[in-house]
């Protein structure tokens, strides 16, 4: 039986969402992380570092294998809430389903901020900015600030930021609003986004597509207006333009998009992207630990003394796990006990409960 530690770092080599992914492409090349020259200006090599530093970990973690350990029921509530000061909340099947909160999430919020307890949110749907989030929070009752909020739409900006991504360069979005927003606010050209989602291809003779030359980035979230239109575009793009970023927010196969069914997630938007250019996207989103690294910088939180609660194994507990924080699975979004014990999943959270409002009782939760 392998750790949970190598179980993790065995996913995280079969998650090609990952940055630590060791292949990118370089002005359409493939390029190994460790043979680029870290020390030069130009942001497409400056980002490798951010990579490359996740590489290294990753391979640290697949070298080391120890005995799995199974996820244990989460009997002693009090006990993990005692042994972090931060609790870092995946949002959907979590907190709400679509925009239905699930029970208990008032109070148990409540309660933890009365401990004393860091919380902070992160979700990979990019649909929307940290500021629209604010306001969802709001309406379903929960008083959250912007600055606890960290959505994917909000990373992507981040990265671009990170690797001072040229101010002469433009992005070409595939997604909503909520990345346009943040790049806004970062201050970054863009086009593209929902006003092409109207546009239509009319394949006559001779017909050819011309595409903005000054795109360094195509940025791929979810988008519920994605069309022929756009995979053309973003495709030319990351063909066609020398050192075009290809950057999905994630590439998440399902998600609650309402209460009543799961949904194609963002992961369809970014395989047919990755599906016409052959290139593997730099995730930004989890199981990536761009949005870790990030926020424990930000608030100088030791990842040791966070615990990652989520819904999802391959994208929350594996982004704990990155991050060496403590996980906890919930069941009350899209993974069930059964996928949870079933012999073919390797991802192993250190606890499980049905949902996080199972914290108020502060004893075993039975599951
Ligand atoms: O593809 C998606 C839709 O954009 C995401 O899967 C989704 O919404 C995940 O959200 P969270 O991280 O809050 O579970």
């Amino acid at each position: 039986m392998l750790s949970r530690a190598a179980t993790a770092s065995l996913s995280v080599s079969a998650v090609s969402a990952n940055p630590s992914k060791s292949l990118i492409f370089f002005n359409n090349y493939p390029k190994f992380l460790c043979g680029f020259n870290t020390s030069s200006k130009n942001h497409f090599l400056n980002f490798s570092r951010l990579s490359w530093n996740a590489n290294k970990t990753s391979r640290r973690r697949t070298q080391s294998f120890r005995a799995m350990a199974s996820a244990q029921p989460l009997a002693d509530a009090e006990a993990l809430i005692d042994s972090v000061e931060t609790f870092i909340f995946d949002c959907d099947g979590v907190i709400w389903k679509g925009d239905k909160l699930i029970s208990g999430v008032p109070e148990t919020l409540d309660m933890l901020r009365s401990k004393g307890k860091r919380l902070v949110f992160v979700t990979n749907n990019s649909t929307k900015s940290r500021k629209q989030y604010g306001k969802k929070f709001e309406t379903l009752g929960l008083s959250v600030s912007e600055e606890e909020i960290f959505a994917s739409s909000f990373a992507a900006a981040a990265y671009l930021k990170s690797i001072d991504f040229p101010k002469d360069k433009k992005v070409y979005v595939i997604g909503e609003d909520g990345i346009l927003k943040e790049l806004d606010l970062a201050g970054i050209q863009y086009l593209g986004g929902p006003e092409d989602g109207d546009k239509k291809i009319e394949l006559k003779p001779g017909f050819l597509m011309e595409h903005d030359t000054d795109v360094g980035a195509v940025v791929v979230g979810f988008d519920r207006y994605f069309n022929y239109y756009k995979i053309q575009y973003a495709t030319l793009c990351i063909r066609e333009n020398p050192g075009c970023l290809f950057i999905a927010t994630n590439r998440d196969a399902v998600t609650h998009l309402t209460d009543a069914q799961e949904w194609a997630g963002g992961g369809s938007m970014n395989g047919a992207i990755s599906g016409s250019t052959q290139r593997e996207p730099i995730v930004v989103g989890k199981p990536s630990t761009f949005m870790m690294d990030y926020l424990s910088n930000k608030f100088g939180i030791q990842k040791s003394q966070i615990c990652m609660v989520g819904d999802r194994l391959d994208t929350d507990i594996l982004f704990g796990q990155n991050g060496g924080c403590k996980t906890l699975l919930v069941l009350s979004g899209v993974t069930t006990s059964e996928m949870l014990k079933s012999p073919n999943n390797t991802i192993q959270p250190d606890f499980y409960t049905n949902k996080i409002s199972d914290f108020l009782s502060l004893k075993a939760a039975t599951v």
